[in-house]
């Protein structure tokens, strides 16, 4: 169900909280085989990230470290600038560990693209991405994300995270944005 304030801009609802439930659930249990007997620590982007991190870390049964990083690059846009920014570093150091970057969604590709380079720089053992969703059509940059959530199409998508100029993030579904509402 969506808040009455918000039905109006969304064009329609692409995945249920329950539908999302249920993939992180898939998700988690392909990570905890992956990871048997190996630490694991999951770095989420924020903001848009924070839902998927919360969610996901929950779902794993077994130890994990979480660590989070901000990188901006959209701002109050619906299109990506290509230029990345880092707002908050990370806390842990990454040699030798086992590192799960935990995404909301990859759309051209540019922000895990430069977060891919700069994690893998910083020496871990591996590092792997999860992405909840991804738009195929919209990639400048192929990224090879190992667990992934849902293929969408390439329209901007609110919700669970996911901002319009700040706004939608609590909402518990994902929609896509009414284009009345940005243009
Ligand atoms: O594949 P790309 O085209 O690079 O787009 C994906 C990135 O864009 C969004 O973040 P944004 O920069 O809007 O910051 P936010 O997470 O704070 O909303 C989203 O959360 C991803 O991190
Ligand atoms: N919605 C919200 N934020 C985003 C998107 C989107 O479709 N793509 C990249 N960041
Ligand atoms: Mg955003």
């Amino acid at each position: 169900m969506l808040p009455e304030d918000v039905e109006s801009d969304l064009s329609r609802v692409l995945y249920s909280e329950a539908e999302i439930k249920d993939k992180l659930r898939e998700l988690a249990r392909q990570i905890e085989a992956d990871y048997e007997g190996r630490d694991l620590l999951l770095i989420a982007v924020l903001k848009g990230a924070v839902m998927v991190m919360a969610d996901l870390a929950r779902e794993l049964h077994r130890d994990v470290e979480i660590d989070f990083m901000a990188v901006s690059s959209y701002g109050a846009s619906t299109h990506s600038s290509g230029v990345v920014r880092i707002v908050k570093d990370l806390d842990i150091d990454l040699a030798g560990r086992n590192v799960l970057i935990v995404e909301d969604i990859i759309d051209s590709g540019l922000t895990l693209d430069w977060l891919r380079h700069n994690l893998q720089s910083r020496n871990p053992a591996s590092l792997e991405i999860c992405a909840l969703l991804r738009k195929p059509t919209a990639a400048k940059v192929d990224i090879d994300a190992k667990y992934l959530g849902f293929d969408i199409p390439n329209e901007f998508v609110v919700g669970y995270g996911l901002d319009y100029a700040e706004r939608y993030r609590n909402l518990r579904s994902i929609g896509i944005l009414a284009p009345h509402v940005y243009s």
